[in-house]
């Protein structure tokens, strides 16, 4: 196992490079150090305070530019001739509005190793406390955005790439963000982590062993691929490559057994690290 598993606030958590046991270990933790940063800086930096009344917060950075692109012309891949459009509403504006930070939690693990049932319980948990989320599940968005794409490694790739940008699109909106796919592929799931600000990519992983997760098999497809009905079946004829660094590993010692008790792990972590409050 290549993750070590201590706790904090008395949960067990993976770090980066060892062990967060308690807040006296943020001074050692450079990614727990990005995230205290990026918490200052958030802070120094805004622009809404609560009306008088007490109603909707007001913009003081309203400045007249309301849909003016600046900046000069682009080229980002294929797309030639581009500009980025600022808006005097921010980030920092919709999160004072939800009263929460948006961020990502990408949960990978194998098919059947409970991401979509962790995935649930963690946004019913946050929904308990007025925190909203949205669920990206790898299962669910093959059947639109990602309907193209089959299981060999390149679209799989280009899946957890739309997946990491749309994901990354909703922690700018100031939403909690939970991506539930299997992501075999470390380098595919780096990528997505690059996307975001330092500490805004918490990676858990359901480590969960092969043989739990076929002894599950609730929709039938390990018997299928054991059978070479489904040729490149995640774990049997095709690579799971676990994660080296992940902030959350689930199925440690005292991480708990159960889908509540795993996405109480979870806001543990979310609420310790600030994000739960704008
Ligand atoms: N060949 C193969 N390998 C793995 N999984 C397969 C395959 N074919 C179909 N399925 C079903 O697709 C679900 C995984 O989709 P993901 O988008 O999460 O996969 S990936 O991240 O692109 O690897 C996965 O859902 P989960 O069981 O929820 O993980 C399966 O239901
Ligand atoms: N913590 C858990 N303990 C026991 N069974 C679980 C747990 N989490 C999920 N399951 C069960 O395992 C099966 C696979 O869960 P699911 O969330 O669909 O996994 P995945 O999305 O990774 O394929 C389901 O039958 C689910 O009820």
């Amino acid at each position: 196992m290549m993750i070590g598993a201590k706790s904090f606030l008395g949960l067990p958590i993976a770090s980066p490079k060892g062990i967060i046991s308690d807040s006296n270990s943020l001074s050692t933790n450079s990614r727990s150090v990005g995230v205290l940063r990026a918490c200052v800086s958030m802070e120094g930096s805004q622009t809404m305070s609560h009306s008088k009344n007490g109603s909707l917060p007001e913009l003081k950075s309203v400045n007249g530019h309301t849909g003016q692109k600046q900046g000069p012309l682009s080229t980002v891949g294929n797309s030639t001739n581009i500009k980025w459009h600022e808006c005097p509403v921010e980030k920092v504006d919709r999160q004072r509005l939800l009263d929460q930070k948006g961020c990502v939690i990408w949960v990978t693990g194998l098919s059947g190793s409970g991401k979509s049932t962790l995935a649930c319980a963690l946004n019913q948990k946050l929904y308990q406390k007025g925190k909203l989320c949205y669920i990206l599940d790898g299962d669910n968005v093959r059947h639109g955005l990602n309907r193209d794409l089959s299981f060999k490694a390149e679209d799989r790739a280009e899946n957890i790439r739309r997946v990491g940008e749309v994901a990354k699109l909703f922690a700018d909106a100031g939403i909690i963000c939970i991506a539930s796919l299997i992501s075999p592929y470390r380098r595919d799931r780096d990528a997505c982590r690059t996307l975001l600000p330092e500490g805004d990519f918490v990676e858990v992983f359901m480590n969960v062993p092969l043989e739990v997760c076929e002894a599950r098999d609730p929709k039938g497809l390990y018997k299928l691929a054991r059978a070479g009905k489904i040729k490149g079946f995640t774990g049997i004829d095709d690579p799971y490559e676990p994660p080296l660094n992940c902030e959350i590993s689930l199925g440690e010692e005292g991480t708990g057994t159960s889908p509540i008790e795993m996405a109480e792990t979870v806001v543990a972590y979310l609420e310790h690290k600030g994000y739960l409050k704008a």
